[in-house]
């Protein structure tokens, strides 16, 4: 591996550490940023989330609650959760947890959720106003994604960039805020010809497909930085009790990427770490933007 790693837990870390001084300002000052997440179904994956992200809040010294509906709860019961945590003063971020079961309105829910609260940056007035270039909440991902690209490489003016994925929650936001800081920028995705060949203009690589291990090596340009968003659980043999054990796998092939990249992000300790971060960031901007506080430097785009 000739890759520099992007340590993405270790920055996390750091961000935690931000967040956790600056909630100690803001309750000085009165105020304790208080985060709520909804969640439908028993999706175990989710829960191992939802868990992270409590205790996360809690370390940070927030508050933090969880809502728990039923797999087969009416867009009605969802709706009205969601205009109980809009009015709830103590609340200043809410997520609802995604993707929601096919028989509910993905949509609907999301933009029912008050923009000023909407920490995912999935509501249509927050997409709106970060591609105008206003003051948004921003997706936690992508905002992750920006702030280790930022660090290892400085300005990101004029670089080439190429985001390989279309989604709303990772690829076009992604997009934007490369874009934002003056990168030139191309959406790759799934119908784009000669994948490899657009990889491989590419100085930065943003991979969000959900495709384990697609992109390998030999898309890659020597130096180039790879930021691998996927997170695939892949089963990885039997445990001694039975059990299916399992391991984390990012869209890039590492082994392959890292011995051409000039820096990369792990999976697991990449991009996922960074996003828990980002929200517990995004739910503190939320509530000092809520209460005319000074914003915290460095924790947003
Ligand atoms: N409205 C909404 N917003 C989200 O941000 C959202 C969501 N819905 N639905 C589910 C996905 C998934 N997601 C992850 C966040 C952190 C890790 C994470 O920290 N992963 C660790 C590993 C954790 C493990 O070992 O399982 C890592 O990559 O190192 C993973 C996944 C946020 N999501």
């Amino acid at each position: 591996m000739t890759a520099t790693l992007i340590d993405g837990r270790a920055f996390a870390a750091r961000i935690h550490a931000r967040v956790a001084e600056e909630v100690a300002r803001v309750k000085r000052a009165g105020v304790t940023p208080g985060l709520a997440v909804v969640l439908v179904g028993e999706d175990p994956a989710s829960a191992v989330y939802v868990r992270s992200k409590g205790k996360r809040t809690h370390e940070a010294g927030m508050h933090s609650e969880e809502h728990r509906l039923p797999a087969d709860a009416s867009q009605t019961a969802l709706m009205e959760t969601v205009a109980r945590l809009n009015a709830d003063p103590a609340i200043h971020g809410i997520l609802v947890q995604l993707p929601l079961p096919t028989h509910l309105d993905a949509d609907a829910v999301i933009n029912a959720i008050d923009p000023a609260k909407d920490v995912d940056g999935f509501h249509i007035s927050n997409v709106g106003l970060l591609g105008s270039g206003q003051k948004a909440m921003v997706p936690c991902t992508p905002l992750g994604c920006l702030m280790m690209l930022r660090e290892h490489l400085g300005s990101l003016s004029g670089r080439e960039a190429v985001v390989i994925g279309r989604s709303n929650i990772v690829g076009k936001p992604m997009a934007q805020l490369l874009l934002r800081d003056s990168a030139t920028v191309t959406i790759a995705h799934s119908r784009t010809r000669d994948l490899p060949a657009v990889v491989r203009r590419a100085d930065i690589v943003v991979a969000a497909v959900g495709r384990p291990g697609m992109v390998t090596g030999d898309w890659i340009k020597p130096g180039a930085t790879v930021i691998d968003v996927g997170i695939n659980r892949m089963p990885a043999g039997v445990k001694d009790d039975g059990t299916l054990r399992t391991r984390l796998v990012g869209d890039c092939d590492f082994d392959s990427c890292a011995a051409v990249a000039g820096a990369i992000t792990p999976v697991p300790g990449g991009v996922g770490p960074m996003t828990i971060a980002c929200l517990l960031a995004n739910t503190l901007t939320a509530c000092c933007r809520a209460h005319g506080l000074a914003e915290p430097e460095g924790l947003t785009a």
